[in-house]
Protein backbone atom coordinates (compact mmCIF):
# COMPACT_ATOMS: atom_id res chain seq x y z
CA UNK A 1 0.00 0.00 0.00
CA UNK A 2 1.75 2.98 -1.09
CA UNK A 3 0.59 5.32 2.08
CA UNK A 4 2.34 2.73 4.32
CA UNK A 5 5.56 2.45 1.94
CA UNK A 6 5.29 6.69 1.98
CA UNK A 7 4.80 6.61 5.88
CA UNK A 8 7.52 4.34 6.29
CA UNK A 9 10.24 6.34 4.45
CA UNK A 10 9.49 9.71 5.81
CA UNK A 11 9.66 8.16 9.18
CA UNK A 12 13.40 6.76 8.17
CA UNK A 13 14.12 10.45 6.57
CA UNK A 14 12.49 11.42 10.04
CA UNK A 15 15.10 8.88 11.94
CA UNK A 16 17.69 10.11 10.00
CA UNK A 17 17.39 13.95 10.99
CA UNK A 18 17.02 12.98 14.02
CA UNK A 19 20.19 10.86 14.21
CA UNK A 20 22.21 13.59 12.87
CA UNK A 21 21.29 15.89 15.60
CA UNK A 22 21.60 13.48 18.24
CA UNK A 23 25.16 12.54 17.24
CA UNK A 24 26.22 16.74 17.23
CA UNK A 25 24.88 16.83 20.26
CA UNK A 26 26.17 14.07 22.19
CA UNK A 27 29.49 14.11 20.71
CA UNK A 28 29.72 18.05 22.26
CA UNK A 29 28.27 16.34 25.50
CA UNK A 30 31.41 14.08 25.51
CA UNK A 31 33.85 16.45 24.36
CA UNK A 32 32.82 18.50 27.61
CA UNK A 33 33.53 15.95 29.86
CA UNK A 34 36.67 16.41 31.89
CA UNK A 35 39.54 14.80 31.29
CA UNK A 36 39.99 13.38 35.09
CA UNK A 37 36.20 12.30 34.76
CA UNK A 38 36.79 10.63 31.74
CA UNK A 39 39.67 8.90 33.06
CA UNK A 40 38.42 7.88 36.15
CA UNK A 41 35.39 6.27 33.97
CA UNK A 42 37.80 4.69 31.39
CA UNK A 43 39.33 3.17 34.78
CA UNK A 44 35.58 1.88 36.11
CA UNK A 45 34.95 0.16 32.81
CA UNK A 46 38.16 -1.63 33.04
CA UNK A 47 37.83 -2.72 36.23
CA UNK A 48 33.85 -3.91 35.66
CA UNK A 49 34.76 -5.34 31.87
CA UNK A 50 35.14 -8.93 33.17
CA UNK A 51 32.67 -9.33 35.23
CA UNK A 52 30.20 -7.87 32.96
CA UNK A 53 31.51 -10.50 30.19
CA UNK A 54 30.94 -13.18 33.51
CA UNK A 55 27.69 -11.95 33.98
CA UNK A 56 26.72 -12.31 29.95
CA UNK A 57 27.51 -15.79 30.29
CA UNK A 58 30.92 -15.32 28.67
CA UNK A 59 33.84 -15.83 31.06
CA UNK A 60 37.44 -16.34 30.00
CA UNK A 61 37.48 -20.35 30.48
CA UNK A 62 38.50 -21.53 26.76
CA UNK A 63 39.82 -18.34 25.05
CA UNK A 64 36.34 -17.05 23.66
CA UNK A 65 36.71 -14.77 21.16
CA UNK A 66 34.90 -11.26 22.14
CA UNK A 67 35.55 -7.92 19.34
CA UNK A 68 35.95 -5.09 21.07
CA UNK A 69 37.50 -1.07 19.68
CA UNK A 70 40.11 0.92 20.56
CA UNK A 71 38.34 4.53 21.84
CA UNK A 72 39.37 7.16 19.35
CA UNK A 73 38.38 11.24 21.06
CA UNK A 74 36.55 11.55 23.78
CA UNK A 75 34.89 7.52 23.52
CA UNK A 76 34.58 5.45 26.46
CA UNK A 77 37.27 2.53 27.24
CA UNK A 78 40.88 2.29 27.19
CA UNK A 79 43.48 0.14 25.92
CA UNK A 80 44.20 -0.62 29.50
CA UNK A 81 40.18 -2.93 29.04
CA UNK A 82 41.63 -4.06 26.19
CA UNK A 83 44.84 -5.48 28.22
CA UNK A 84 42.85 -6.75 30.96
CA UNK A 85 40.18 -8.89 28.71
CA UNK A 86 43.27 -10.16 26.71
CA UNK A 87 45.06 -10.77 29.89
CA UNK A 88 41.86 -12.67 31.27
CA UNK A 89 42.39 -14.87 28.53
CA UNK A 90 39.80 -13.78 25.55
CA UNK A 91 41.45 -13.33 22.05
CA UNK A 92 40.17 -9.98 21.17
CA UNK A 93 39.57 -9.21 17.90
CA UNK A 94 39.85 -5.51 16.29
CA UNK A 95 37.51 -3.83 13.94
CA UNK A 96 39.71 -2.74 10.30
CA UNK A 97 37.18 -0.57 8.34
CA UNK A 98 37.48 -1.20 4.31
CA UNK A 99 34.60 1.36 2.93
CA UNK A 100 31.28 0.91 2.90
CA UNK A 101 31.61 -3.00 3.91
CA UNK A 102 31.12 -5.20 7.10
CA UNK A 103 34.04 -4.26 9.17
CA UNK A 104 37.38 -6.73 8.99
CA UNK A 105 38.78 -7.64 12.24
CA UNK A 106 42.03 -8.63 13.43
CA UNK A 107 43.53 -9.99 16.56
CA UNK A 108 44.93 -7.26 19.09
CA UNK A 109 48.09 -7.94 20.48
CA UNK A 110 49.27 -5.01 22.55
CA UNK A 111 50.04 -1.41 21.81
CA UNK A 112 52.66 -1.94 19.93
CA UNK A 113 50.71 -3.62 17.35
CA UNK A 114 48.22 -0.86 16.37
CA UNK A 115 48.63 1.68 13.26
CA UNK A 116 47.15 5.33 12.62
CA UNK A 117 43.88 4.77 10.64
CA UNK A 118 40.94 7.04 8.74
CA UNK A 119 39.02 9.32 11.63
CA UNK A 120 41.85 8.99 14.11
CA UNK A 121 41.68 5.41 14.88
CA UNK A 122 44.14 2.94 15.75
CA UNK A 123 43.49 -0.06 14.04
CA UNK A 124 45.93 -3.05 14.24
CA UNK A 125 48.37 -3.83 11.32
CA UNK A 126 48.25 -7.20 11.43
CA UNK A 127 46.97 -9.87 9.84
CA UNK A 128 43.26 -9.87 8.59
CA UNK A 129 40.43 -12.32 9.50
CA UNK A 130 37.81 -11.05 7.23
CA UNK A 131 34.25 -9.59 7.75
CA UNK A 132 33.14 -13.34 8.95
CA UNK A 133 35.31 -13.43 11.86
CA UNK A 134 32.74 -11.78 13.99
CA UNK A 135 30.71 -15.17 13.80
CA UNK A 136 32.94 -16.69 16.05
CA UNK A 137 32.75 -13.65 18.70
CA UNK A 138 30.98 -15.05 22.08
CA UNK A 139 30.74 -11.20 22.76
CA UNK A 140 31.24 -8.07 21.32
CA UNK A 141 31.64 -4.42 22.53
CA UNK A 142 30.39 -1.94 20.47
CA UNK A 143 31.48 1.40 20.33
CA UNK A 144 28.30 3.79 20.77
CA UNK A 145 27.10 7.15 21.18
CA UNK A 146 24.08 6.62 22.70
CA UNK A 147 21.86 3.27 23.57
CA UNK A 148 17.94 3.38 24.84
CA UNK A 149 16.36 0.67 26.67
CA UNK A 150 15.36 -1.04 24.31
CA UNK A 151 18.98 -1.27 22.68
CA UNK A 152 18.53 0.73 19.86
CA UNK A 153 21.93 2.23 19.50
CA UNK A 154 23.32 5.31 17.75
CA UNK A 155 26.81 5.29 16.07
CA UNK A 156 29.01 7.26 14.07
CA UNK A 157 26.37 7.19 11.02
CA UNK A 158 28.75 4.89 9.01
CA UNK A 159 26.36 2.09 9.21
CA UNK A 160 29.63 0.00 9.45
CA UNK A 161 28.45 -1.79 13.24
CA UNK A 162 24.96 -2.42 11.74
CA UNK A 163 26.55 -4.65 8.45
CA UNK A 164 29.18 -6.48 10.62
CA UNK A 165 26.41 -7.31 13.79
CA UNK A 166 24.23 -9.12 11.21
CA UNK A 167 26.29 -11.30 10.18
CA UNK A 168 27.11 -12.37 14.43
CA UNK A 169 25.43 -15.21 16.40
CA UNK A 170 22.19 -14.49 17.80
CA UNK A 171 23.14 -15.88 21.04
CA UNK A 172 26.19 -13.77 21.35
CA UNK A 173 25.37 -10.04 23.60
CA UNK A 174 26.08 -7.43 21.79
CA UNK A 175 27.56 -4.77 24.25
CA UNK A 176 27.20 -1.21 23.92
CA UNK A 177 30.16 0.95 25.96
CA UNK A 178 28.72 4.37 27.32
CA UNK A 179 28.48 6.90 29.72
CA UNK A 180 25.96 6.56 32.07
CA UNK A 181 23.98 9.30 30.82
CA UNK A 182 23.90 7.99 27.36
CA UNK A 183 21.89 5.20 28.40
CA UNK A 184 18.67 7.32 27.49
CA UNK A 185 15.01 6.57 26.99
CA UNK A 186 14.51 6.39 23.33
CA UNK A 187 16.08 7.04 20.09
CA UNK A 188 15.18 6.95 16.38
CA UNK A 189 15.35 3.83 15.03
CA UNK A 190 15.82 2.89 11.75
CA UNK A 191 15.36 -1.12 10.28
CA UNK A 192 18.71 -1.85 9.72
CA UNK A 193 19.40 -0.63 13.51
CA UNK A 194 20.73 -4.04 15.47
CA UNK A 195 19.94 -3.76 18.58
CA UNK A 196 22.41 -4.44 21.58
CA UNK A 197 21.57 -7.02 24.34
CA UNK A 198 23.13 -4.77 27.14
CA UNK A 199 24.77 -1.37 27.61
CA UNK A 200 28.55 -1.61 29.93
CA UNK A 201 28.68 1.62 31.66
CA UNK A 202 31.37 3.12 34.11
CA UNK A 203 28.95 3.94 37.22
CA UNK A 204 25.56 1.34 36.35
CA UNK A 205 28.07 -1.33 35.38
CA UNK A 206 26.38 -3.72 33.39
CA UNK A 207 22.53 -2.33 32.26
CA UNK A 208 20.33 -4.92 30.54
CA UNK A 209 18.37 -3.30 27.33
CA UNK A 210 15.06 -5.31 26.27
CA UNK A 211 14.06 -5.82 23.45
CA UNK A 212 10.99 -5.72 24.27
CA UNK A 213 10.55 -1.96 25.60
CA UNK A 214 9.90 -0.48 22.23
N1 LIG B 1 36.68 3.29 18.28
C1 LIG B 1 35.87 3.13 17.27
N2 LIG B 1 36.24 2.33 16.27
C2 LIG B 1 35.42 2.20 15.20
C3 LIG B 1 34.19 2.87 15.13
C4 LIG B 1 33.82 3.71 16.22
O1 LIG B 1 32.74 4.33 16.27
N3 LIG B 1 34.70 3.81 17.25
N4 LIG B 1 33.40 2.72 14.02
C5 LIG B 1 32.01 2.73 14.03
O2 LIG B 1 31.36 2.50 13.07
C6 LIG B 1 34.09 2.37 12.78
C7 LIG B 1 34.87 3.58 12.29
N5 LIG B 1 34.04 4.72 12.07
C8 LIG B 1 34.32 6.01 12.47
C9 LIG B 1 33.69 7.03 11.82
C10 LIG B 1 33.91 8.35 12.17
C11 LIG B 1 34.81 8.65 13.18
C12 LIG B 1 35.04 10.08 13.54
O3 LIG B 1 34.16 10.90 13.36
N6 LIG B 1 36.23 10.43 14.09
C13 LIG B 1 36.49 11.79 14.52
C14 LIG B 1 37.53 11.80 15.64
C15 LIG B 1 37.00 11.20 16.91
C16 LIG B 1 36.14 12.12 17.73
O4 LIG B 1 36.54 13.27 17.96
O5 LIG B 1 35.08 11.67 18.23
C17 LIG B 1 36.99 12.60 13.35
O6 LIG B 1 37.31 12.03 12.28
O7 LIG B 1 37.00 13.83 13.48
C18 LIG B 1 35.44 7.61 13.84
C19 LIG B 1 35.21 6.30 13.49
C20 LIG B 1 34.98 1.20 13.07
N7 LIG B 1 35.84 1.44 14.17
N1 LIG C 1 23.00 -3.78 7.08
C1 LIG C 1 23.20 -2.73 6.26
N2 LIG C 1 23.36 -2.93 4.94
C2 LIG C 1 23.56 -1.91 4.10
N3 LIG C 1 23.62 -0.63 4.49
C3 LIG C 1 23.49 -0.37 5.78
C4 LIG C 1 23.26 -1.41 6.74
N4 LIG C 1 23.20 -0.85 7.96
C5 LIG C 1 23.35 0.47 7.78
N5 LIG C 1 23.53 0.76 6.47
C6 LIG C 1 23.72 2.11 5.88
O1 LIG C 1 24.49 2.91 6.77
C7 LIG C 1 23.84 4.17 6.96
C8 LIG C 1 24.14 4.68 8.36
O2 LIG C 1 23.50 3.87 9.32
P1 LIG C 1 23.34 4.33 10.83
O3 LIG C 1 22.97 5.78 10.89
O4 LIG C 1 22.45 3.36 11.55
O5 LIG C 1 24.87 4.15 11.33
P2 LIG C 1 25.48 3.94 12.76
O6 LIG C 1 25.03 2.65 13.34
O7 LIG C 1 25.19 5.16 13.55
O8 LIG C 1 27.04 3.89 12.36
P3 LIG C 1 28.31 3.03 12.81
O9 LIG C 1 27.87 1.60 12.92
O10 LIG C 1 29.28 3.23 11.69
O11 LIG C 1 28.77 3.57 14.10
C9 LIG C 1 22.37 3.88 6.73
O12 LIG C 1 21.65 5.01 6.30
C10 LIG C 1 22.41 2.82 5.67
O13 LIG C 1 22.43 3.40 4.40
Amino acid sequence: MDTVVNNGSDADNGARADKARLRARLLAARRAVPDGVRAADAARLADGVLDALAALGVPATGEPVVCAYVPVGAEPGSLDLLDRLAGAGYRVLLPVVVGAAPLEWSVFTGAAGLAPGRHGLREPAGVRLGAAAVTEARAVLVPALAVDRAGVRLGRGGGHYDRSLALARPASPLVAVVRDDEVVAELPAEPHDVRMTAALTPGRGLVRLLPSAR
